[in-house]
């Protein structure tokens, strides 16, 4: 007997196209079932100027989740870091596969690293996260490089950088890996440095809530420690009632003793994009074992922020 192939919603970007034909692949090899992939134009696509005018949120995701709604696509696989932190009840957050490397990277001219640019530099990014915790650091270490705002995909980005517009482009690691092009960094950056936005370098893959059989089958693809990492880190930014394009940095990660989980570690950070004032905070304590834990952790470190004026330091928007 012939399945019926599962049809997997994907943007057309060749990020989303690299993504999706990565889940594509383990799907099939998980449930041996085949996987056709329909592309979903977007609404941040189509108009590059709707996308600065509506902020950016959530609009890749909006179109996905429409198809998915009507009955278009039967899953879809999104950047995790681009999901708004409320999940629509229709819709189940069937897996959070294993995390690739969340940091951010800097793609610079004749191999720079951050700390080796000379005076003046122009570093490009369209992040007012990156733009925060990038002029904090050049301030504490003496550096004295500006950021610019900019826009656009991978290879835009990457652009802008070898026509020397810009001497370089912050970046995540996980985005040139997934589209093959991780030999374009010059410097990784610490997350001690930049810590990388709630979600980053993870995926999140979902399907209608009511089709359990597909949740369960997709749900072979989660991974239980990325999807409790990433629960507290969106917790937090949702806490702190803060989009996607608001100057927030959350990590969490395991403290081992060898082999041994014995800890988790969310780290949070909040500043304004020219980096004069920063809220960061941290806490250790148990590995939740519960969503309901995750979510608690989250809250509760961004409860510590808002009380150090993590708000005052959010309004900003990147121009
Ligand atoms: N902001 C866009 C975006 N959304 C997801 C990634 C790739 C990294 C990831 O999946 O977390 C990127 C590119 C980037 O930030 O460089």
């Amino acid at each position: 007997m012939t399945q019926q192939a599962l049809r997997l919603g994907t943007r057309r970007s060749k990020l989303a196209m690299a993504q999706s034909g990565q889940v594509a692949d383990a799907v099939r090899r998980m449930t041996g079932r085949p996987v056709e992939l329909v592309e979903i134009t977007t609404y941040g696509d189509v108009s590059r100027e709707a996308l600065a005018q509506i902020g950016g949120t959530g609009v890749f995701v909006t179109a996905l989740r429409d198809a998915l709604v009507r009955g278009e696509v039967d899953f879809a696989v999104h950047s995790l870091k681009d999901l708004p932190t409320t999940q629509p009840e229709e819709l189940a957050l069937a897996a959070v596969p294993e995390r690739e490397d969340p940091r951010d990277v800097i793609v610079a001219r004749d191999a720079l690293k951050l700390t080796d640019l000379p005076r003046g530099a122009r570093i490009g990014t369209g992040s007012p996260r990156r733009m925060a915790q990038l002029n904090a650091y050049a301030r504490s270490h003496g550096l004295d490089f500006e950021t610019v705002a900019i826009r656009g995909n991978v290879d835009t980005r990457i652009r802008y950088v070898r026509d020397g517009e810009l001497d370089a482009v912050v970046l995540a690691a996980a985005g040139l890996n997934r589209i093959g092009r991780s030999e374009e960094v010059t410097d990784f950056l610490s997350v001690d440095t930049v810590l990388p936005a709630p979600g980053q370098g993870a995926l999140a893959i979902e399907c209608t809530a009511d089709n359990a059989d597909l949740v369960a089958a997709l749900g072979e693809l989660d991974d239980p420690f990325t999807r409790v990492a990433v629960t507290a880190e969106r917790s937090l930014l949702a806490a702190l009632e803060a989009g996607c394009s608001a100057p927030v940095g959350a990590l969490a990660d395991l403290l081992a003793d060898g082999q041994i989980v014995k800890e988790m570690r969310l780290r949070g950070v909040v500043g304004t994009t020219d980096g004069s004032r920063m809220v960061q905070l941290s806490t250790t304590g148990p590995v939740p074992e519960t969503h309901d834990q995750a979510l608690a952790l989250g809250r509760e470190l961004a409860t510590e922020m808002l009380a150090q004026g993590a708000a005052g330091l959010m309004g900003e928007r990147a121009q």
